[in-house]
């Protein structure tokens, strides 16, 4: 608390009301879980609660879930940011965050994240279940230490690697509604775990400065961009497979191989346009990084709705 308190007054400085420095520090936690990407994950959690139970899951279950969810995911955001805060701070995209900007300070980010992943886990493990705890802790800490402290700064697989991180909530969603998991829910992490390279090497492309200065070997930097949007087009093509898959083994109605063709076509061009389009314009590459954002709810909304026996 009394990081809290010392935040506080530094940011107070005789300018402004206490309340509104304190909105500003509150803010300043709430932007160290990342919460735009944590919506995203609990998104794919409770889609993956819906195909799992083929139905709408309790008001109850679904709320103790997400909630540890989030808080798993909020704590490996936070531990990230805090390990991250030296690079963060060099590149242009993410100087203006907690710790760089100095409004949260290097220590009360760590014990805020530390925190976080133990009540979470406590939580779910107590309310839920214990896999669902063991699966949103495995989540958090493949991000942290996986991701983040081994191979982000090492090498140019980082992200093809670290992406099982976040392919990890449909697990534990899947796990919440069932005590164990099938292979419908490790098709969906593989879902998640082939679209995260296109996602990712898309905003790479256009952010490449960034990666430079910071000294950090994402593809685009170490090989080149042409090669990176030739692996673009390789991982959406296996993506584009994956998940035809339920067509042949899985219950689907023709909602779901329609709408898993036309994501599949669409990021397939979408990914060829990449390649198409000379370095220097970026214009397709935004395209896609914006597509992939797109992708995973619709995907995960056409395996909800088009699951037979679904509701
Ligand atoms: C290791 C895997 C991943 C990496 C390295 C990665 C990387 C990134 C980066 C660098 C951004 C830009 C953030 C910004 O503008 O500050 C981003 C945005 C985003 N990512 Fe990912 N991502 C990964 C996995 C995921 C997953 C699994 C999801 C959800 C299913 C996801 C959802 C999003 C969303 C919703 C945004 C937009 C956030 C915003 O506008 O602030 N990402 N991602
Ligand atoms: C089950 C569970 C709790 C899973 C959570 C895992 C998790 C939080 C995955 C998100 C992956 C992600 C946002 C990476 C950002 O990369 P980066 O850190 O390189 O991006 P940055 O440069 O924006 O910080």
């Amino acid at each position: 608390m009394s990081v809290v308190r010392n935040e506080i007054s530094l940011l107070n400085g005789g300018n402004g009301t206490k309340g509104s420095a304190l909105a500003h520090v509150i803010g300043a936690y709430v932007a160290l879980t990342k919460p735009k990407i944590m919506v995203m994950l609990i998104v794919t959690a409770y889609s993956a609660m819906m195909v799992a139970g083929h139905h709408v899951p309790s008001i109850l279950l679904t709320v103790k879930t997400l909630l540890g969810l989030a808080g798993s995911a909020g704590a490996g955001a936070a531990l990230n940011m805090w390990y991250d805060r030296d690079i963060d701070g060099v590149m242009e995209r993410t100087s203006a965050r907690p710790l760089p900007s100095g409004v949260v300070s290097a220590r009360a980010a760590f014990l805020f994240g530390i925190a976080l992943a133990a009540l979470s886990t406590v939580f779910l493990a107590v309310t839920v279940n214990g896999l669902t705890a063991l699966l949103s802790l495995a989540g958090c800490a493949y991000y942290v230490v996986v991701y983040t402290m081994w191979l982000k700064r090492r090498t140019p697989q980082n992200i093809v690697i670290g992406g099982g991180a976040g392919a990890f909530p449909p697990l534990v969603g899947w796990a919440a509604v069932t005590g164990h998991l099938s292979w419908l829910a490790w098709l969906m992490f593989a879902v998640i775990f082939l679209w995260t390279p296109p996602h990712f090497w898309a905003l790479a492309l256009y952010k490449n400065e960034d990666y430079v200065r910071a000294n950090i070997p994402m593809l685009p930097v170490v090989k080149g961009f042409r090669h990176t949007k030739i692996q673009m087009l390789v991982y959406t093509l296996l993506l584009f497979a994956s998940t035809l898959v339920p067509c042949f083994f899985h219950g689907v109605t023709l909602v779901y191989t329609t709408l898993s063709l036309i994501l599949g076509i669409g990021f397939t061009t979408l990914a060829i346009r990449c390649l198409m389009e000379p370095d220097h314009s970026m214009v397709w590459a935004r395209r896609m990084f914006f597509g992939s954002l797109t992708y995973v709810p619709v995907w995960f909304l056409a395996i909800v709705i088009g699951s037979r026996g679904m509701f």
